[in-house]
């Protein structure tokens, strides 16, 4: 069965002070609490060892929020997927929007990032979603599409099992305009069945897809009852223990 997942990407924000303050009600959360779902972040690079040492029996996953496409050498500021497996890294975010619209990152250098990833054993969280230009000329469906076989086509089924994809609408993300629980299950169905055309229903069933962009407390659970909603990629709302509690309860029945 395909897991279910809530996943907290951090971005740039906090200093260590704030960082692991957060990690440390995180744990204790977990600690305390029996959840109905994984729960992973993913903070600032420079704070992936400390949340190794917090987690220590991996009560949560620690993801990066990018990795390079090279697997070592003279790319100054990338962290590759080798330096990951040796901490210990649950897996990375990939092609998250912010990294495509600011770092020019496209689904060639997703394909290739998310490749070698599942070579070292990491989860690859990878990032999609359509443009409220895209969405507005009626191409979310197709740009979707082009974005799935572009970024993954290349994996065996085996690999493409392991990988977990987040689709993030671009207009939703930090705006607080959330896609309506019927619209994200569409296009969630839609992914599933392009992965399905190429690898069979079995296999599509087992990858989980996650929601992103701007999911809070008070829409968390009905987005997480949809049939092809395996959980969210928060934003914002994961940066304060109580609103990021509140949405992994969205799996409580
Ligand atoms: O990675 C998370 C997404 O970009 C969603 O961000 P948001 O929840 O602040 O809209």
């Amino acid at each position: 069965m395909r897991k279910k997942i809530v996943a907290g990407n951090w971005k740039m924000n906090k200093n260590v002070i704030d960082a692991q303050q957060l990690m440390i009600q995180l744990l204790s959360y977990k600690n305390n609490n029996a959840t109905q779902c994984e729960v992973w972040i993913a903070p600032p690079s420079i704070y992936l060892m400390m949340a190794k040492d917090i987690f220590e029996k991996d009560e949560i996953g620690v993801f990066s929020q990018d990795m390079s496409e090279h697997e070592s050498g003279a790319y100054t500021g990338e962290l590759s997927a080798d330096m990951l497996e040796s901490i210990e890294a649950t897996g990375s975010l990939i092609g998250h929007s912010e990294r495509r619209q600011y770092h020019g990152e496209t689904d060639s250098h997703c394909n290739r990032k998310i490749k070698l990833a599942l070579d070292k054993g990491l989860i690859p969280v990878y990032c999609n979603g359509e443009t409220l230009e895209q969405r507005k000329a009626g191409q979310h469906f197709e740009v979707v599409k082009n974005q799935t076989e572009v970024a993954l086509f290349t994996l065996s089924a085996e690999e493409i099992k392991k990988v977990v994809i987040a689709y993030e609408p671009v207009w939703a993300i930090g705006t607080g305009e959330t896609a309506s629980p019927e619209q994200a299950q569409e296009i969630h169905a839609h992914i599933r069945s392009i992965i399905a055309a190429k690898y069979g229903q079995e296999v599509a069933d087992e990858v989980s897809i996650l929601y992103g962009g701007s999911v809070k407390p008070d829409n968390a659970k009905e987005i997480f009852s949809q049939p092809d909603i395996d959980g969210g990629l928060i934003g914002g709302a994961a940066l304060k223990l109580e609103d990021f509690s509140k949405i992994i309860e969205g799996f409580n029945s």
